[in-house]
């Protein structure tokens, strides 16, 4: 049996003026103590749904649960919840332990627990030696750390972040992607994101929740999810994906058999059902899992390659097969034979044993 969520969404829409619809009749369940994040492109609802969480936003329709207790009517600062914005809002007149004791003042703590706690906190994001630092010292990383750990001094239940790292630069982006990871295992606090970086959310997320248009996608581990991306939508998103359409030929013990023109496709079964034989169905290949080959045999399709591009390891052949279909393939640098050039028709087949989705809507 699923654990008790800590949050849950209730079927919640937030219309705003104008009839823009933000979110749409959403159901989400957040484990206590999970990394969660929610993924989408610009204006998917992401940000809706935190500030929902917040109090920021009150719903237009549905419940915001926290400990199965209705909150949805509650103020943002009486819910134990606390946020970290995208700018970090740090107050540049005040210092590094003024900034992160500013919402402990706020409570009636003694003077030595108020001490104390930004010590602690400040530890927690390597920051003990900035305690009388003015904010307009700090470097961005710096800056990011203080409003980290001005979040966490009060001890949320749930921490929401907005595009945390989104002001850093690559570099360190992902230095603080492992720390930001490392700091939740650590205090075991739920973490919910947003991001719209499907390499940040896949590295970083014990879940991920996928948005489309004020509604959820998909919501699963990030390897189930790049794996198994249960639409188009998803599969598209995360990572590079092709989408084969293919007619449902047959089955081959657990493995559904498709045919693609002269391309033969394995896929897994959805949900244990077969679709009727006949049936077009779309079918998700990822790069790796295509292999080229100068000669055509049985079981390859004909594939025109358009553009070669350097991908370090692997160069990325981006092809059309018959019809006029992209598709693109992964191609090691090393691999025998290897030499393809613009122009080319490559010989595509799919990789023994690739496991490729069937794919809905
Ligand atoms: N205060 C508002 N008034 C009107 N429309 C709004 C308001 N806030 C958000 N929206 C609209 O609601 C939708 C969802 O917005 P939201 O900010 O949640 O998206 P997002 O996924 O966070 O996008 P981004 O990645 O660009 O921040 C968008 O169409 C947006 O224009």
């Amino acid at each position: 049996m699923a654990p008790d969520p800590l949050v849950r969404l209730q079927a919640v829409s937030k219309v705003f003026p104008g009839g823009i619809v933000g979110l749409d009749a959403v159901d989400l369940d957040i484990v206590g103590g999970e990394f969660l994040t929610l993924l989408g492109p610009s204006g998917c609802g992401k940000t809706t749904s935190l500030r929902v969480i917040a109090g920021f936003e009150s719903p237009s329709s549905g419940k915001v649960l926290l400990d199965g207790r209705d909150i949805t009517a509650l103020r943002p600062f009486d819910r134990p919840v606390n946020t970290v914005f995208q700018d970090y809002a740090l107050f540049p007149h005040m210092n590094v332990a003024e900034n992160v004791g500013f919402g402990l003042s706020l409570r009636k703590l003694s003077g030595a627990e108020q001490s104390k706690r930004v010590g602690e906190a400040l530890d927690m994001v390597g920051l003990a030696d900035k305690l009388n630092a003015r904010v307009s010292e700090l470097s961005g990383g710096q800056r990011q750390r203080v409003a980290l750990a001005r979040a966490i001094v009060c001890e949320p239940r749930v921490l929401l972040l907005d595009e945390p790292l989104s002001a850093l630069d690559a570099h360190l982006r992902e230095q603080m992607q492992v720390e930001l990871k490392r700091l939740q295992s650590r205090l075991g606090t739920t973490f919910v994101m947003v991001t719209h970086d499907q390499t940040e959310a896949l590295s970083i997320s014990d879940r991920i929740v996928v948005m489309n248009k004020g509604r959820i996608e998909q919501i699963a581990p990030p390897a189930t999810l790049y794996d198994r991306p249960a639409t188009t939508f998803v599969a598209s998103f995360i990572g590079t994906m092709n989408l084969l359409q293919s007619r449902f030929v047959g089955r081959d013990g657990d493995r559904l058999r498709f045919a693609a023109g002269a391309l033969p496709l394995e896929a897994m079964p959805e949900n244990g059902e077969a679709p009727s034989t006949g049936a077009m169905r779309i079918i998700g290949v990822r790069p790796e899992d295509l292999l080229a080959t100068t000669k055509a045999t049985a079981g390859t399709a004909p594939a025109r390659v358009n553009s070669i591009v350097f991908h370090g390891r692997t160069l990325r052949l981006h092809a059309e097969l018959e019809k006029g279909a992209p598709v693109v393939i992964d191609a090691p640098r090393q691999a025998e034979g290897f030499q393809f050039s613009v122009g080319d028709v490559a010989h595509i087949s799919l990789r023994p044993g690739a496991n490729c989705p069937v794919l809905s809507g």
